[in-house]
């Protein structure tokens, strides 16, 4: 995915490193999660992996402090866990509005499990309030979950490209309400997962007070 055009040409390579680190990390775990290898090597490759851990940190940010990576004014969240592609634990989803609805795909691997072979409903709850997110946005400023409501009607099959889909059904100044499905690519008329979802824009002192001055980042 390329960035915008007014992002600066080191903030762009930032980005583009961040991604890559992310799809190493999610390589990484994806193998091991899946190895099978014995004990001796599970414990060397622990140390190895141990001591990549002071490189990252010798730089490093703390809560309350923005990701420099994520930009200033387009603003791009690249550690979210769940479409950040900077972040090894985000599947990562990746979202697209078209006429108002948000759309996500992603494909779980076996690091993501629930049910032998099939995604654990957790994931699923991640994905779906993601997108619910995305819905709520469309309508102009980012919101905040209050009420999530899931319906599993069929496990969610891992390493299947899927197929995530929000909208917003009805909004009352601050509030939206929307709904959510998740379905495979293959099949999307199949709902395996539903979810209804209120989200709520907080007023001016309650962003001010949940997030000081990172409050212009999510407003
Ligand atoms: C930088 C680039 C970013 C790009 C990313 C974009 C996408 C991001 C995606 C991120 C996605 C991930 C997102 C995340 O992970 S957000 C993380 C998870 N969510 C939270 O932590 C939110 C915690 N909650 C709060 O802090 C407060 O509730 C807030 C501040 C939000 C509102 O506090 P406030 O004090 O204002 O309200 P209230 O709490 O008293 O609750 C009010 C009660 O009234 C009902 N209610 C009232 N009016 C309406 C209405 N019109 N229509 C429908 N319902 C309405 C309401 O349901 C509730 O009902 P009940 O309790 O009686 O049942």
């Amino acid at each position: 995915m390329s960035d915008p055009v007014d992002v600066d040409d080191d903030l762009a390579q930032r980005r583009r490193a961040a991604r890559e680190l992310g799809a190493a990390l999610r390589e990484l775990t994806d193998a091991a999660v899946s190895t099978e290898v014995d004990a001796a090597t599970l414990t060397d490759l622990a140390e190895q992996v141990r001591a990549l851990v002071p490189p990252l940190t010798a730089a490093s940010r703390v809560r309350g402090e923005p990701a420099t990576v994520d930009g200033g004014q387009r603003a791009r969240r690249m550690y979210n866990p769940a479409s950040g592609p900077g972040n090894p634990i985000a599947p990562p989803m990746k979202v697209e509005i078209v006429d108002g609805t948000a759309i996500g795909r992603c494909t779980l691997g076996l690091a993501y499990e629930g049910p032998p072979s099939y995604g654990h409903g957790g994931i699923s709850a991640l994905l779906l309030d993601q997108i619910l997110g995305h819905a709520h946005s469309t309508r102009g400023k980012h919101g905040m979950t209050v009420k999530l409501a899931l319906r599993y009607r069929r496990p969610v099959p891992l390493q299947t490209p899927l197929r995530i889909v929000g909208r917003v059904e009805r909004v009352d100044g601050r509030w939206t309400e929307s709904v959510a499905t998740i379905s495979t690519e293959d099949d999307p008329d199949t709902v395996l997962v539903e979810a209804r979802g209120v989200f709520a824009v907080p007023s001016a002192e309650q962003a001010k007070r949940l997030f000081g001055e990172l409050e212009r980042l999510v407003r």
